[in-house]
Order: C-alpha cells, then structure tokens, then sequence
C-alpha cells in the first residue's frame, strides 16, 4: 500500500481496523449480541463481564464459581500495598492505579504466558485486584488503613464497603452496578484499541491493561466523567447554565460528556444511566445539579445538535453518590478491565501484529551535510 494519504481518515474515524465477536455499536449497543438496555436491567456487572469474556451469560453455577474466583483475587501484594502507601498524596488515583497493574505484573506467576486459559486467570485476578488498588490506595492518601474486601459482596458492593467500611446501601449498590455494566465494553474505544496494539507485538495482559490505562486518562476519553462536576459547577444553576453553556460555546470550549466518535444523534447508555442519577440525587434531597444538567442538556441539543455521552450521567451519579471526584476515572477502569481483557484475549488469539503506515509530510530528501559546514 502507498503512503500518499489516499487511504487516510484523521484519527482513524471511520476505518474498520479490525474483528471482533464481543460488541457491535451499529444496531444499538449490544455486548455479543445482547443489548445493554436488556443487560443493564436483567443482569449484574458480574455476569456481564463473564459474557465478556466467555462469550456466553453464565449458567447460576458457573457464575458463582467465577464470583468465588474473582472475590479470591481481592487483596494486594504488601510490598505493592506499601508502595501505594509512599506515593506521594497528590497521585491522582488513576494514576496511581496505572502503575499498580503495572506492579502487579511481577507477583503474577502467569505473567508470560499468553495461552488462552492464562489470560483468563489473569484477567480474572486483575479483575479482584483492581477496586482493592484503587480502594486501598484512596483510603492510603487519606491517612486511613485499608478495609479488607469481603468475599460474599459482588464488585459495586465490595467496593463501596471498602471505601466506607460501612454496609453498602441496595439502591446505591444497584446504580453503581448499572454504571459498571454500561461500562464494562466500547468496541474500538481509543484505550481497548491502545491494549489491542500493545498485545499484538504479543507483550502480555497486564502490559495491555497498563496501557489502556494510560490511555483512558485524557479528557477526551475516560478523563470526561471526572470534568462533569467542574463544568455543572462553572454553570452556576438552571438560570444561569443557558448563558453559561452559550458563552461557553462561543469561546469555542468543549462541553465535557457531550459528542461522541461513534453516536451522532445521542448515547444509549447516557439515556438509561440518567434515570439513576435523577434517582439518587432525589434520595440525596439536592435536584441543583440534574436541573443545571437539564439545561445544558437542552442548549447543546438546540445549537450544537450535540447529545450526553455516558460520562455525563456517570458524573452526576457518583456525586450524588458522595463519592470524591478523582475515583471517577478509576471506576470506569475497573469496569472496563472486563472489555479491555476480552480484546487481548480476542486480539491473541488470532494475531496479526497492527502496524498501520504514515502519510509522510517531511521535508523531501537531502544530503546530510557533515557537522562543520551545518550553521
Ligand atoms: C465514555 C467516553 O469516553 S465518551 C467520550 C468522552 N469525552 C468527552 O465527553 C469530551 C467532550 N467530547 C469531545 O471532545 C468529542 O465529542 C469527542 C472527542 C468525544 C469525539 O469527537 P470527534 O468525533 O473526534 O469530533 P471532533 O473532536 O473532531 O469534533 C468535531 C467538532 O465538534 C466539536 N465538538 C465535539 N465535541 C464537542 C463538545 N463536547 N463540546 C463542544 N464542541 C464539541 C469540535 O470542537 C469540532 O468542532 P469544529 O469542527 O468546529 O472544530
Ligand atoms: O467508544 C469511544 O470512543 C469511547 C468509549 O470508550 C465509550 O464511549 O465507552
């Protein structure tokens, strides 16, 4: 193939850049063939992230073995515990739970070996690991110890359980799961796509999960839902969020959980995550935030025919949530871990090492000329 530029689409839009089985964005959402709306309501985030990865909705048997297996993996290596301890407090918690996966790869028996059924233990443990990590680590910063996980909570209870050594409240529980479940999976997002490249030069699991880490971090990505509060914040309330958003747009700023890649016309998961954080900010006794968001939802639709992506809902939701903004990005992460683990396996499975060329834009060809005569 040339590298004269007939072939390219800035930012890859559009271009299929490979196979999948485990999710189709074209006729609604659909994780292997099920749409998330059916899953959201029916299912937990456990039996999704096993369809994830198996390819089929667990029978109650196999579910529980898996829950059994994932609830074993919840607790640290203590020296990776005592290192999350010396970081220094600023860390965000992203990124220190970046480098937590990262360290995690050495205590990993398995960590070479790239068969299938290894990558499934490993994501598997890596799916126990990750809210300890980041629980353990946010809980570290704060001069608090560590709550140990419990082994009978599924991933949204164990973890609110963790942050708050308290018993986690059901409806709390159920909107934090339908997060995790909306999620878990995004075909070639930027951050499964980063995993898909570094695995297909048959690196291994963790270094895949590492750096699709590093990738969800951005604003434009992962990074969004972290934006919401600030952005909702700025707007001030419902009389003023119009003239805020228009003064906004006019300034040619983005409008963080607004737009998407793929969804032109509007984000299934935001319409279904939305119900929950209206659900929760009522319980909370404080509507300011939903009605702010009504607004800006209404302004951007209106001059920008532009609609909330899940991060908008995810925002509001884990506020109302009382959670602290920076574990925002991490909570998505640790449902994405399912998705991410899925495509390295997909993507090992049926290699092909993915190394695109370059429409080369640089100076024509010329002499070097030597040191002394440069000037
Ligand atoms: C779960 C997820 O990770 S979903 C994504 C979360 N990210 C965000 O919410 C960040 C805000 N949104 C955005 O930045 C974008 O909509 C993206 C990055 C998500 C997708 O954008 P793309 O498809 O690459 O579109 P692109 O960035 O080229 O923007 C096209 C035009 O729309 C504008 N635009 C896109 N998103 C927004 C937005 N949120 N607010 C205002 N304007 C926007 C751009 O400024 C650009 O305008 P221009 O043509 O006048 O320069
Ligand atoms: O698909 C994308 O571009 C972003 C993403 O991860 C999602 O929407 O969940």
């Amino acid at each position: 193939m040339s590298s004269d530029g007939s072939h390219y689409s800035p930012g890859l839009e559009g271009v299929i850049a490979g196979e999948t089985t485990i999710c189709s964005v074209d006729d609604g959402l659909r994780y292997r063939g099920y749409s998330v709306a059916e899953l959201a309501e029916h299912c937990t985030y456990e039996e999704v992230a096993y369809l994830l990865l198996y390819g089929e909705l667990p029978t109650a048997a196999q579910l529980q073995a898996f829950q059994t297996r994932i609830a074993a993996a919840r607790r640290l290596p203590l020296p990776l515990r005592d290192f999350l301890a010396a970081l220094p407090k600023w860390t965000p918690p992203l990124d220190a739970l970046r480098t937590a996966v990262s360290a995690l790869s050495h205590f990993d028996q398995d960590v070479a070996d790239n068969s299938h059924d290894a990558n499934l233990w490993k994501a598997e443990r890596l799916l126990g690991q990750i809210p300890v990590a980041i629980v353990d680590h946010y809980r570290l910063a704060q001069g608090l110890l560590p709550v140990p996980a419990r082994q009978d909570l599924g991933q949204a209870a164990n973890f609110l359980y963790m942050l708050r050594g308290s018993e986690p409240d059901p409806d709390e529980v159920k909107a934090l799961d339908v997060s995790l479940i909306l999620y878990a999976e995004h075909e070639f997002n930027a951050s499964t796509f980063t995993a898909r490249v570094i695995v297909s030069t048959w690196a291994d699991m963790h270094a895949g999960i590492t750096g699709a880490i590093g990738a969800l971090k951005g604003p434009l990505h992962g990074g969004a839902n972290e934006k919401v509060m600030d952005l909702l914040r700025a707007a001030g309330g419902p009389d003023t969020a119009a003239a805020w958003v228009q003064a906004a747009l006019a300034r040619k700023e983005r409008i963080m959980g607004f737009g998407h890649r793929v969804y032109k016309s509007g984000d299934v998961r935001a319409q279904i995550l939305k119900k929950y954080a209206r659900q929760m900010a009522e319980k909370s006794g404080d509507l300011h935030w939903e009605e702010t968001a009504e607004v800006i939802e209404q302004v951007m639709a209106q001059q920008k025919n532009m609609y909330p992506n899940l991060d908008w809902p995810a925002g509001r939701l884990y506020h109302a949530m009382r959670l602290d903004v920076p574990l925002y990005t991490p909570i998505f992460a640790m449902a994405r871990v399912a998705g991410w683990a899925a495509h390295i396996i997909e993507q090992m499975d049926n290699n092909r090492l993915i190394r695109p060329r370059a429409w080369y834009k640089g100076p024509p060809p010329r002499p070097v000329r030597p040191l002394a005569e440069r000037g």
